[in-house]
Parts: structure tokens; C-alpha cells; sequence
């Protein structure tokens, strides 16, 4: 595996094999702690890697590597007290991301900071920047630092819509009640693509408009096009995919069910990918689940934001941030139901 440059600044895996030792165990990881510092106006600190070390000119969150039988949050306010000199408070967990790279396995373990004594300097020469968040996708920054980013600033709930059935009326209303509910990023999805279908989907884009949410077409190229949306590509269509289906200029996302579709994703630059199904659901029985484990391992060996889908629902946010997912994609848990008053939940 190599590192490479991309057109976006992101530095992408070139994936050639597993890591492992010669034996073949994969070898362990590294546990990376790194902060999230934020200033009054809401800027968020990025450091850039010194000359001469891994990976040096990308910009990454202050951090470093706990020692043996040290505890992460002690690593973390001794790291940021010897890189920038500050006195941090360190809390909770943004996200947790495992990551291959071609000479060692990573756990970038990324805590919020609650507050700090001092002014942030660059005590061993590095470069400081603070941006906003929706700035830092314009940095250079490590493979493990890209699901870091997208955990600041991407939405953590994926609506995939259920079939609209013969009732367009009342599936528009239940879309719009989950976008009144917080949801922000919508896969547009049916089994019976037909006439009724583009115009209720072309009515869906329309909301998801309205309330500022991402929104993208399951499968179809055209009524992408037509719509004016993103496209999502089934894990099939990524497979038969020799090249990116849409300009770059159009959103692309696509569902995974392994390492080579999610390594395809990538290469077809789409920006986040679906991955499962992570537990055993009702519509794959027999199929017990990737479980949360597995999913790590996968991704492991992707850089781009990967959303957790099959039998989850918002109570797994937590699970999933700490397996490295952006966090979960669903359509039973997203939807919702009959009655005005149930929750999301
Ligand atoms: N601190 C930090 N390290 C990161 C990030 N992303 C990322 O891939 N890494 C990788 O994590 C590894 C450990 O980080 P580090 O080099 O800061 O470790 P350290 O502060 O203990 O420094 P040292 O080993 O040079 O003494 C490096 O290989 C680095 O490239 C990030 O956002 N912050
Ligand atoms: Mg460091």
C-alpha cells in the first residue's frame, strides 16, 4: 500500500495487500490520541506535520501516541502540553477511526477538548491553523484524518427511503416529518422505479432542499440528471463501474457490502459509502450481520466516511462512532411512523 495525493487534497490508501507480519496476524494497532481544540468563534486547531517525520506537510489534530500503560486522555494532555504548550481538559470521544497504512495499523482515537490554559503555540515548529469547520475539507490531511472531518462537519443520520407503495401522499408527509425530525442527508431509494416514482422523488429533493439536507437518487443515472441530485450507486453498479458514472461535480455516494466495493467507492471518488448489513435484520434473514468488529476491520482499509446500515437505528450512534463510522444509515429506524407523535428514538 502507498500514499497518494488526491485532487481533493485528501491523501488516499493505494491499497496493494493486507499489513500483516510475515506470519500473517495482522500487526497491532498504534493508539493515536488527537484533540479537537476549539476557539470562541468556533474555529477548530489543525497542526501541520513537521519536515523530516511520516506523512509531513499534512495538516492533522494536535496528538500523538500513548505510551505503553498509559491512559488515552493522560496521552492526550501531555501530548498537546509538549506540542503547543496548553493545559487541556480533555473529554468525550468524536470518533474512533482504525486505519491501515502502509507501514503500521492505526487507532486514531479523536476526543473533544473542553477547555485549555494557555495560547496554542507550535512548540516543536510546526505550522498552526484554525478553521471552520466547513474550511477543513480544503486542508491536505492524513487517510485516518478524513472520517475525522467528516465526523465535525457531515450529517450522522442517512435516511434510505422505504418504497413509497400506493400512497405518494402519505409517504411525502412521513419524509417530510423525518426532515423535521433532523435528518439531513437522504438516499432516495425504491424497488419499483416508474413515472409515479420520479415525481414523488423530484418532490422529496425538493424538501430535502428546503431544510439545507443532502440528498441522492439510488441507481439511476438519468433521474439523477433530471432531478439535478446526487447519484448513489448499489454495491453491484460499483462492481460493473470501470469509471466515475458522473461528472465531479455531482455527488456520489454507494453502498458496500466488503473491502473490494469499498476500495471500488473509493476509487470511483464517491464521498461516503454505506456499509452492511452490520446486524441481522428482517429483510436478510438468515444473514447474521457483519457485527461491529468486522466493520472495523473493513474500515481499516478505506479512508472515505463510511455510514454503519442494517438493523441499527440512532441508539447506535455511540457503537458506531466507536467502530470508526461516520454513523448509521437506516430506513425502519429513520422513518417515521403513522402516529404524529412517535419519535425517531
Ligand atoms: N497526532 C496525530 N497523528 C495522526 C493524525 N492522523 C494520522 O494519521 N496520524 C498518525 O499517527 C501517528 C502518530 O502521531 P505522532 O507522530 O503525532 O506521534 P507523536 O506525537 O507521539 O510523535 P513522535 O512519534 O514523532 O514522537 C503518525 O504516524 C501520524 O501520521 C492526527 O490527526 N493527529
Ligand atoms: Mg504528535
Amino acid at each position: 500500500m502507498s500514499i497518494a495525493i488526491g485532487r481533493t487534497g485528501v491523501v488516499r490508501l493505494v491499497q496493494r495487500g493486507p499489513c500483516t507480519l510475515s506470519g500473517g496476524a495482522p500487526r497491532p494497532p498504534i493508539h493515536v490520541v488527537a484533540g479537537v481544540l476549539r476557539d470562541a468563534s468556533g474555529r477548530v486547531l489543525l497542526t501541520q506535520r513537521t519536515a523530516g517525520r511520516d506523512l509531513a506537510g499534512l495538516w492533522e489534530f494536535p496528538g500523538g501516541k500513548c505510551e505503553p500503560g498509559e491512559a488515552p486522555d493522560a496521552a492526550l494532555a501531555r501530548e498537546l502540553r509538549e506540542e503547543l504548550g496548553i493545559e487541556a481538559k480533555v473529554g468525550e470521544s468524536l470518533i474512533q477511526v482504525p486505519q491501515q497504512y502502509a507501514d503500521k495499523r492505526l487507532l486514531l482515537d479523536v476526543r473533544w477538548i473542553e477547555r485549555f490554559e494557555g495560547t496554542p503555540r507550535g512548540c516543536e515548529g510546526q505550522a498552526l491553523e484554525w478553521a471552520l469547520p466547513e474550511a477543513l475539507a480544503r486542508f491536505a490531511v492524513p487517510p485516518a484524518d478524513r472520517p475525522v472531518v467528516a465526523a465535525l462537519v457531515e450529517p450522522p443520520l442517512c435516511l434510505v427511503t422505504p418504497d413509497p407503495g400506493a400512497d405518494g401522499t402519505q409517504w411525502l408527509e412521513r419524509f417530510e416529518r423525518a426532515m423535521e425530525r433532523g435528518v439531513r442527508r437522504v438516499v432516495l431509494r425504491t424497488t419499483t422505479p416508474d413515472s409515479a416514482w420520479a415525481a414523488l422523488a423530484t418532490e422529496a429533493a425538493a424538501r430535502c432542499r428546503a431544510f439545507g439536507a443532502d440528498v441522492r437518487i439510488s441507481g439511476d443515472v438519468e433521474l439523477a440528471r433530471a432531478i439535478g441530485i446526487g447519484l448513489h450507486l448499489r454495491a453491484a453498479q460499483v462492481r460493473a463501474s470501470a469509471q466515475r458514472p458522473v461528472s465531479h461535480d455531482v455527488a456520489l455516494s454507494a453502498s458496500c457490502h466488503d473491502a473490494d466495493e469499498l476500495r471500488g467507492a473509493e476509487r470511483l471518488g464517491c464521498d461516503f459509502a454505506l456499509l452492511g448489513s452490520v446486524k441481522p435484520t428482517a429483510s436478510h434473514p438468515g444473514h447474521p450481520g457483519l457485527g461491529w468488529a468486522r466493520f472495523a476491520q473493513l474500515r481499516e482499509t478505506a479512508s472515505l466516511p463510511i455510514y454503519a446500515i442494517g438493523g441499527v437505528a440512532p441508539d447506535d450512534l455511540v457503537a458506531a462512532r466507536a467502530h470508526g463510522a461516520q454513523g448509521i444509515a437506516a430506513i425502519r429506524a429513520l422513518w417515521p411512523s403513522g402516529s404524529a407523535h412517535s419519535d425517531l428514538g
